[in-house]
């Protein structure tokens, strides 16, 4: 007889999901037993941490991440990682651990009340099955529907009574479903779409985080190249879809309305592939686009489509469109876009470092295929300008602005990349979101190394402030925080370093030492 909880681990199986994230309770305990010995548990000391790493691994993976959290209280804790989660089309099934049926309507203690409605609007589907019997074809449907585009995390609540029940005979049916999305363009809207593009006369591409995440960056690279046009990342990146290093790019978008029309005047089609149009942050109303500009959108992401203010937009798979678009388009008989300028190397020697100095070593220092996992807020610019990108993967943000997300998503991503060396960069503000990442980092021995930028302050908040002119803000400073001794608290040897020298050495050393490290480097602010 095979139970609820054998064919619920068969089908996870027959997705290749082996690893489990999470922190269990008294609900889970039952889901957990007998732990077969061809799954890893990911143990994290908080649920934000346990879905960040999830969040983390399948991006890089490019597989769906499991979480297993317990009842309300670690939905909850977990609910940043869903804005993320959401907000990235990061494939998650995010599973929590119910009260047994027969006391559910009671409430007792660990009841998940109206446990469907908590992570809404930020999963695609959120279910808790009616009956015991219910949950196989339920796990089945989260595991196809978080990976069906556009992708997203599902929840799904289970009674812990319901595992040790047997499993109806027809439910065996769903280990041998097959379920897959076409996507491509037919041959007409190809070519119309293609000939749009040939006609135009000074194009511009926008490439956004879908890009990265169906690994198309190549395919982007021909197109842009033929078309000779420029390429911009679109807004707030949580991913880096084109190589900072090729002629065409151009940089990241700024986040606001008017800016981004400013920064695309001139042009009279902007493509937009794998990116909502568009991410903005800051409010500075002005002109959707510049003067006689036409945009097409290329979006996974029927909602994407649906809410853009403007342009056209195609539903379908970006990586198979723009490779489609790459082959059919003519090669444009206009020059090719000259490269960027790029930013004077930051001078050494200052104490503490500039920001940028900081940056520019770790570009010098790390391999070529190192992959950054972002939370240093005041940066993102700096980053962007400075540093050399030429690999799918390379650069992840928290695709919601949700804080808490870099630090476990490192340790995902180097679970899911071991060949590739991961760099956690964050701020002294991010760091303390979901800093029991490095205890997880630890017990794992995930050679991340993380850079903790201490200029003392929520940087990022400060410009924000001014940007709205908003004065006398209280609580913009987080001093007096020890990272080095909150590392090897959790385990992580650490070093607190105030030079470039110092710093050099010791990132040196920590991509070397094969194991967990932690640096705090002192940085200036204001950021020059
Ligand atoms: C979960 C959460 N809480 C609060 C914020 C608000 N917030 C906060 C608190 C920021 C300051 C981050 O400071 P930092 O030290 O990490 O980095 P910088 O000093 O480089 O800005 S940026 C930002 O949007 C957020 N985005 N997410
Ligand atoms: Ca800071």
């Amino acid at each position: 007889m095979t139970t609820i909880r054998h064919l619920t681990y068969d089908l996870l199986r027959r997705h290749g999901v082996t690893t489990i994230f999470g922190n269990p309770g008294s609900n889970e305990l039952l889901f957990l037993e007998d732990f077969p010995s061809d799954f890893r548990y990911i143990l994290a000391l908080h649920e934000g941490a346990a879905i960040g790493m999830a969040d983390g691994y399948a991006q890089a993976t490019g597989h769906t991440g499991f979480v297993n959290l317990h009842s309300a209280a670690g939905t909850g804790n977990a609910m940043g990682g869903f804005a993320n989660a959401w907000n990235a089309h990061t494939p998650l099934v995010v599973t929590a651990g119910q009260q047994v049926r027969a006391m559910m309507g009671i409430e007792p203690l660990l009841t998940n009340i109206d446990a469907t409605t908590l992570p809404k609007p930020l999963v695609k589907w959120s279910c808790e099955p009616a009956r015991a019997e219910d949950v196989p074809l339920a796990i089945s449907r989260a595991l196809h529907l978080s990976a069906l585009p556009a992708p997203g995390p599902v929840y799904l609540s289970i009674p812990y009574d319901d595992w040790d029940k047997p499993a109806e005979p027809e439910s065996l049916r769903l280990l041998k479903r097959a379920v897959s999305a076409a996507g491509a363009l037919d041959a007409g809207a190809l070519a119309a779409l293609a000939a749009r593009l040939d006609r135009s006369a000074n194009p511009v591409i926008v490439l956004g985080p879908d890009v990265d995440a169906a690994r198309a960056n190549a395919h982007a690279v021909r197109l842009a190249e033929r078309l000779k046009a420029p390429v911009w990342v679109a807004p707030s990146a949580p991913r880096c879809p084109f190589p900072t290093t090729h002629p065409n790019f151009r940089g990241l978008l700024t986040a606001s309305m008017a800016d981004i029309s400013r920064q695309l005047e001139g042009h009279d089609l902007v493509l937009v592939a794998g990116a909502p149009v568009f991410r903005y942050h800051q409010y500075e109303p002005g002109p959707l686009l510049p003067p006689g500009a036409e945009l097409i959108q290329i979006t996974c992401d029927a909602d994407e489509a649906a809410r853009a203010p403007m342009g056209d937009a195609v539903v379908g798979d970006v990586g198979r469109i723009l490779a489609a678009l790459a082959d059919k388009i003519g090669e444009a008989a206009r020059p090719a876009p000259q490269p960027r300028e790029t930013p004077a190397p930051s001078a050494p020697g200052s104490v503490p470092l500039a920001a940028e100095r900081v940056l520019d070593l770790m570009d010098e220092l790390a391999p070529s295929d190192a992959i950054y996992v972002n939370e240093s807020t005041s940066t993102i610019e700096a980053m962007w300008e400075r540093m050399r990108w030429e690999h799918p993967g390379s650069y992840y943000f928290g695709a919601a602005g949700g804080l808490g997300f870099a630090m476990p998503a490192a340790v995902g991503v180097q679970l899911a990349e071991p060949d590739r060396q991961v760099i956690a960069l964050i701020g002294d503000g991010s760091a303390n979101y979901s800093v029991t990442a490095l205890w997880t980092a630890a017990q794992h021995s995930v050679p991340v190394v993380f850079v903790i930028l201490r200029n003392g302050t929520y940087g990022a908040l400060r410009w924000f402030a001014r940007a709205l002119k908003a004065e006398h803000v209280p609580a913009l400073d987080v001093p007096d925080i020890d990272f080095v001794a909150i590392a090897t608290g959790y385990g992580v040897e650490a070093v607190r370093v105030d030079t470039d020298e110092a710093f050099a050495s010791a990132f040196a050393r920590a991509l070397k030492a094969g194991k967990p490290s932690l640096i705090e480097v002192a940085t200036a602010w204001p950021a020059t």
